[in-house]
C-alpha cells in the first residue's frame, strides 16, 4: 500500500518533458507484445532493467533494438502510444511531451509518415476518451542514422508541425551518444530551428562530447537532455556552463536512467544537485520509464530523498516545469490554473 509520502508524489501534478515512446512501454504492454510475437523468443529480462540492476549505456541501446522488434507495425504503435499516455495520466502527469524516432519496416508496410500519423492518432484518441492529460509530440532524430536521414526527418517534422493542429511542437536529437558527431547534424538542426520547431537536444550524456556540446549550444537548443558532463566537476568546462546559464536553457534530468545506465554513480551524486543549487531551470523526467522501471512520481521522490527537498520545494519544481514546455501560452496558463486548483489538496 502507498504510504502518505508516496501519495503526495502521486497526487502531485507533474509535467513530463523527456519520454522516449519505445523506452516508456510498461511491463503490462510488453506482456501483450511478447505474447503476440512468441516466435521472437523475447523475455521481459531483455526489455527492462529491474531494481538494483545496472547496465552500460551500450547495453541500454541493445535493449531498444529488442523493443523495436516487438513494436514494428501501425497497430503496435497505436497500442503502445495509447497505453503510455494512459499510464502517464494515471501517474498524475498533466502535460506530456512524448518523443519518438519515425521508423519504416518493410515487412509490415510501416512508413515514417504513417509512424508519425499513428502516434498523432493515439494522442487524438486519448483526448477523445477524455484521458486527463495534454500530450504533444517531438519528432526524434537518431544521431546514428547520419545527416541525410536527419534532414529527411526535419522535413517530415516541419510538415507535421504545420498540419497537426499544434500537436507536433519540436525536434529531439537522441540515440547512442558514442556514435557520430553533432557537427554533421548541425545543418539539419539549424533548418529545424529556422522553420519554428523547438529543439530538445541530448547533450554531454557521455564525457567525450565536449566539443560537440560547444557547437550545439550555439544553435542554441530550447532544452537540454541530460547534460551529465557539462560542468567542470564532471569533466566539462566553465565555458559550457556559462553558455547554458547565459541562455538559461532548461535541463531535463533523468535520475534513474543515468544511475541504471551508469553514467552517474549514485542518486546523491547526480548532477541535478549542481544545477538545482545554482537556481538553474531543471525539470525531472523519466527518459524511458519502461526500460528503467520507473515513473515520474518515483523520480520526484528519489530526488527529494537524495537532496533533502521539502514538499514545498518539490511542488515548486513541478510547477516551474510548466514554463519549460513547448506548449503555446494559453496551454501554459491552463496548466498554471490547474496547479493552483490542486495545490490545497496536495500540499496539506
Ligand atoms: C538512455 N538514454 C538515451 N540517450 C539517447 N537516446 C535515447 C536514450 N533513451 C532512449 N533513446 C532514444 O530513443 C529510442 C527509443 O525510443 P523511440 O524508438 O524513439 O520511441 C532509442 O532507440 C534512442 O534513439
Amino acid at each position: 500500500m502507498d504510504t502518505e509520502a508516496d501519495l503526495f508524489y502521486r497526487r502531485l501534478p507533474k509535467v513530463e518533458l523527456h519520454a522516449h515512446l519505445n523506452g516508456s512501454v510498461s511491463f503490462e504492454t510488453m506482456e501483450k507484445l511478447i505474447k503476440q510475437k512468441l516466435h521472437l523468443n523475447i523475455e521481459h529480462s531483455m526489455t527492462a532493467i529491474r531494481s538494483g540492476q545496472r547496465r552500460t549505456l551500450d547495453e541500454c541501446f541493445q535493449v531498444f533494438k529488442v523493443i523495436h522488434q516487438l513494436v514494428d507495425s501501425e497497430e503496435d504503435i497505436l497500442m503502445v502510444a495509447k497505453d503510455v499516455i494512459q499510464e502517464f495520466a494515471a501517474d498524475g502527469v498533466k502535460y506530456l511531451e512524448l518523443r519518438s524516432t519515425p521508423r519504416e519496416v518493410t515487412e509490415t508496410g510501416l512508413t515514417k509518415r504513417r509512424y508519425v500519423e499513428t502516434v498523432l492518432e493515439a494522442i487524438r484518441q486519448s483526448k477523445e476518451e477524455e484521458v486527463d492529460i495534454d500530450v504533444r509530440f517531438l519528432v526524434a532524430v537518431d544521431r546514428r542514422h547520419g545527416p541525410e536521414v536527419a534532414m529527411e526527418t526535419v522535413k517530415l517534422a516541419e510538415e507535421f508541425m504545420l498540419s497537426s493542429d499544434g500537436m507536433v511542437v519540436g525536434l529531439d536529437l537522441s540515440g547512442d551518444p558514442t556514435v557520430g558527431h553533432g557537427k554533421d547534424l548541425l545543418c539539419a538542426l539549424q533548418k529545424a530551428k529556422n522553420c519554428g520547431l523547438k529543439l530538445a537536444l541530448h547533450l554531454s550524456e557521455v564525457p567525450s562530447q565536449k566539443d560537440e556540446s560547444e557547437l550545439l549550444l550555439n544553435l542554441p537548443p530550447d532544452r537540454i537532455g541530460h547534460g551529465t558532463f557539462l560542468h567542470p566537476e564532471a569533466g566539462g568546462s566553465d565555458s559550457l556552463v556559462d553558455k547554458v546559464c547565459k541562455q538559461n536553457t532548461p535541463i531535463e534530468l533523468c535520475l534513474t536512467s543515468n544511475v541504471k545506465g551508469q553514467t552517474v554513480s549514485s542518486y546523491n551524486k547526480h548532477h541535478f544537485q549542481y544545477w538545482y543549487n545554482r537556481g538553474h531551470p531543471c525539470v525531472l523526467c523519466t527518459d524511458d520509464k519502461g526500460v528503467f522501471c520507473t515513473d515520474l512520481s518515483q523520480e520526484y521522490q528519489l530526488a527529494a530523498s537524495a537532496f533533502g527537498l521539502s514538499q514545498e520545494s518539490v511542488w515548486g519544481l513541478s510547477q516551474q516545469a510548466i514554463n519549460f514546455t513547448f506548449a503555446p501560452e494559453p496551454i501554459k496558463q491552463r496548466l498554471e490554473k490547474k496547479w493552483a486548483e490542486l495545490r490545497p489538496q496536495v500540499l496539506q
